[in-house]
C-alpha cells in the first residue's frame, strides 16, 4: 500500500463504491441533525415513504433557534417555536435519538457530539451545519452537508461525495502567552483567505498543533470551514485517547485498548503525498480582531484597519463597503474601538476551556457600564462544569448575564440580536453582514480578548490589562 494521509486512509476505509460521474459512495458513521436543516428532508422521506436506515447512528438536537434565556415556557417567537416542535415531531415519528430542550445534555450539537463521546477517530461524521468541520479536531472526517445530503444519509446511511485534494497546514513552534487558538485560527484563515481552503481537506500539523488541548483543536478545526475548505483534522494522538476515555458511547476497558491501537495508526504516514503544503510560524500570531465583514479581514490587535486604495482595483469597492458597513475609516486603530456588546460563546470558544480563560480575566472586576455582555455556554453540560467551578458567579459579579445553552448571538436566529449599528466583540466564527442581527457589527476575537474588551468597552488586549 503506498503511504496515504489520515483523510485519504478514513476515506478508503469508507469508500463503498465508486459511481459513473465519479463522485463515490461513502458510508456515514454519525450523522447529527439540528433543526434547521433537516424539516425538508424529514418531509421528503415521508412523501416516499421511507425510514431512517439507521437512527442509532443519528442523534438530534436543536440549538439554533432555542432561547438561552428563558425555557419555561414555550419558546416565544412563532418561527423558532415551528422549526423546534417540529424536529420533535420528527424524530419520534422516525425513532431518531432526541435531545430535548430542557435536558442537560442540551446545546450546540458540536459541543454535544464530542461530549458525549459520538465523535470519535476515523469516523465519518456528517451534520447539516457547515461547522461540522469541529469534529476533524479526533481524527475524523467530518463535514458539512445541505438538506437533500441529510435525506439522502437518513434513508441511506451513505452520502455521494467526491475526493478532495488534501493541504497540509503545518503550524512551527510554540503560540505566544496570549494568543490562543482562536488568534491561530483567525491567523491561518488571513493567511489562506476566505477561498485559500477550496476543494482541500485541511490536516493540521506541527508543535503549535499538538501542543493544543482538545478544545483548541476544536476552535481551530471549527474555523477551517471559514477558509473555504471541505474539512479540518488533526492526528489523534494520547490527548485525544485521554479525553475520550470514560465518556459516554466510547468503548471501555479492552475494547477501549484496542480502539485507541486502531485510532493511533490513523495519522498519516510520514513520506504520504499532500496536494499542498503550507507552513506557518506560530511565533507570529497576535491576539487577532477583525475588522471587516469576512473572517479573513483581519488583523494583529495592535494593528489598524487597511486602506482599501492599497489594494487591487477590483478589491476596492468591496473594501470600501466593509468599512461603510462597520463603520470605520481605513487607519483607525483597532484596539480601543468602543463597544457595545461582548457575545462569548458559540460552537467556536463555547466549551469550558473558553469560558475558563474568560474568567480568568474577568475575576474581581466589572464590565464596563453600558456594555451589555452575555456568556453562553455551548453545552447544558458546559455550563454545570462551570457552575461546578464558580465561574458563573465570577461572570453574574462582573455583570455578564449567564445563559443556557445554544447558538444565541453567533446568528440572529434567536432572542439574541445586535441592534442595528450595535458594535459587538464576539468570540463566535462569522462576521457576515447582519450575522448577528440586521446592521449589527462583530468583530471575531478570543474569549481572553472579548473577556478584556467587556471590562475597558472598548476592544482591549488582554495582555495590558492591569491583574
Ligand atoms: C443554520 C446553519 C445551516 C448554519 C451553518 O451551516 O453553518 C449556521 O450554523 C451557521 O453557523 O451559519
Ligand atoms: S454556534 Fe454559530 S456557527 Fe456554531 S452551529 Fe450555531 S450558528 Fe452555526
Amino acid at each position: 500500500m503506498p503511504p496515504r494521509t489520515m483523510y485519504e486512509k478514513i476515506w478508503d476505509a469508507h469508500a463503498i463504491l465508486e459511481m459513473d460521474d465519479g463522485t463515490w459512495l461513502l458510508h456515514i458513521d454519525r450523522h447529527l441533525v439540528n433543526e434547521v436543516t433537516s424539516p425538508q428532508a424529514f418531509e421528503g422521506l415521508r412523501m416516499q415513504d421511507r425510514t431512517v436506515a439507521h437512527p442509532e447512528l443519528t442523534i438530534a438536537v436543536a440549538d439554533h433557534n432555542v432561547p438561552t434565556d428563558n425555557r419555561d415556557g414555550p419558546i416565544e417567537d412563532p418561527a423558532s417555536r415551528l422549526q423546534v416542535e417540529t424536529l420533535e415531531r420528527n424524530v419520534e415519528q422516525f425513532k431518531v435519538p432526541y435531545i430535548p430542550l430542557r435536558s442537560a445534555r442540551q446545546g450546540i450539537v458540536h459541543v454535544v457530539g464530542p461530549e458525549l463521546g459520538l465523535t470519535q477517530p476515523g469516523m465519518t461524521i456528517v451534520c447539516g451545519d457547515s461547522h461540522t468541520s469541529t469534529h476533524g479536531a479526533f481524527g475524523a472526517l467530518a463535514f458539512g452537508i445541505g438538506t437533500s445530503e441529510v435525506e439522502h444519509v437518513l434513508a441511506t446511511q451513505t452520502l455521494r461525495q467526491r475526493p478532495s485534494k488534501t493541504m497540509l497546514v503545518r503550524i512551527d513552534n510554540a503560540l505566544c502567552a496570549g494568543a490562543s487558538a482562536k488568534d491561530l485560527a483567525l491567523h491561518v484563515i488571513g493567511t489562506l483567505g476566505t477561498a485559500g481552503g477550496t476543494g482541500y481537506v485541511i490536516e493540521y500539523a506541527g508543535a503549535a498543533v499538538e501542543a493544543l488541548d482538545m478544545a483548541g483543536r476544536m476552535t481551530l478545526c471549527n474555523l477551517t470551514i471559514e477558509a473555504g475548505a471541505r474539512a479540518g483534522m488533526i492526528a489523534p494522538d494520547r490527548k485525544t485517547f485521554d479525553w475520550l476515555h470514560g465518556r459516554p458511547n466510547v468503548a471501555q476497558g479492552e475494547e477501549f485498548d484496542a480502539a485507541v491501537e486502531r485510532w493511533g495508526a490513523l495519522r498519516s504516514d510520514a513520506s504520504a503525498k499532500f496536494d499542498k503544503t503550507v507552513i506557518i510560524d506560530a511565533r507570529d500570531v497576535a491576539p487577532m480582531v477583525t475588522w471587516g465583514t469576512s473572517p479573513d479581514a483581519v488583523v494583529p490587535i495592535n494593528g489598524v484597519v487597511p486602506d482599501p486604495e492599497d489594494f487591487p482595483e477590483q478589491q476596492k469597492p468591496q473594501l470600501h463597503a466593509m468599512l461603510d458597513y462597520m463603520g470605520l475609516a481605513p487607519g483607525q486603530a483597532i484596539e480601543g474601538l468602543p463597544i457595545d456588546v461582548v457575545f462569548i460563546g458559540s460552537c467556536t470558544n463555547g466549551r469550558l476551556e473558553d469560558l475558563a480563560a474568560a474568567a480568568e480575566i474577568v475575576r474581581g472586576k466589572k464590565v464596563a457600564s453600558g456594555v451589555r455582555a452575555l456568556i453562553v455556554p455551548g453545552s447544558g453540560q458546559v455550563r454545570l462544569q462551570a457552575e461546578d467551578l464558580g465561574l458563573d458567579l465570577v461572570f453574574l459579579e462582573a455583570g455578564f448575564e449567564w445563559r443556557e445553552a445554544g447558538c444565541s448571538m453567533c446568528l440572529g436566529m434567536n432572542p439574541d440580536r445586535l441592534a442595528p449599528g450595535e458594535r459587538c466583540a464576539s468570540t463566535s466564527n462569522r462576521n457576515f453582514e447582519g450575522r448577528q442581527g440586521t446592521g449589527g457589527r462583530t468583530h471575531l476575537v478570543s474569549p481572553a480578548v472579548a473577556a478584556a474588551s467587556a471590562l475597558s468597552g472598548k476592544i482591549a488586549d488582554p495582555r495590558k490589562l492591569e491583574r
